[in-house]
């Protein structure tokens, strides 16, 4: 798994425990999973369509830094399915682990639309053709 992205816990990213709000770190891995989409798929028109159970394993308090992991796990015809695991830098621990994440390639109407894609794609590579 490659972690591309970075997080600093800010102030107004905590619960009123003081740890990471879950639902901040959701939205950190929605956006993370349609950007990675986007570039692999090369249509900004991705939108997420399904996540599986989520698994909060541990927490992060202010000042931490977490990175953000994605993988994919199958590239259907419309769909790409990722996995995403997000770890604190600081502990060294799991905080999150979501096995399934499926987003969906739209066309200019928001209907599913053929992405013609089969495996990972680097940018580097993109380059070079
Ligand atoms: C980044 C963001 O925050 S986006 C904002 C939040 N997301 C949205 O607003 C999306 C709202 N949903 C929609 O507009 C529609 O459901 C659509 C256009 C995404 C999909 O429409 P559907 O009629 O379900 O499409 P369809 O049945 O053709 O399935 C499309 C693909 O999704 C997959 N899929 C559909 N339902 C599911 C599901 N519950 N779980 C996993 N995959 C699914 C299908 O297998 C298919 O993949 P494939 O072509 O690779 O085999």
């Amino acid at each position: 798994m490659r972690f591309h992205s970075r997080k600093w816990v800010k102030p107004e990213d905590l619960n009123p425990n003081h740890t990471l709000f879950g639902g901040k770190l959701l939205a950190w891995i929605d956006e993370e999973a349609a950007l990675y989409s986007i570039i692999q798929l090369e249509n900004e028109r991705v939108v997420t369509k399904h996540m599986s159970e989520i698994n909060f394993v541990s927490s992060a308090k202010q000042g931490d830094i977490i990175e953000i992991g994605i993988d994919v796990v199958k590239f259907g015809k419309t769909s790409i399915t990722l996995k995403c695991e997000v770890r604190n830098i600081m502990t060294k621990e799991t905080i999150i682990t979501v096995n399934s994440i499926t987003m969906v390639n739209l066309d200019s109407f928001g209907r599913p639309s053929m992405h013609g894609k089969t495996a990972i794609e680097f940018i580097k590579d993109r380059v070079k053709k």
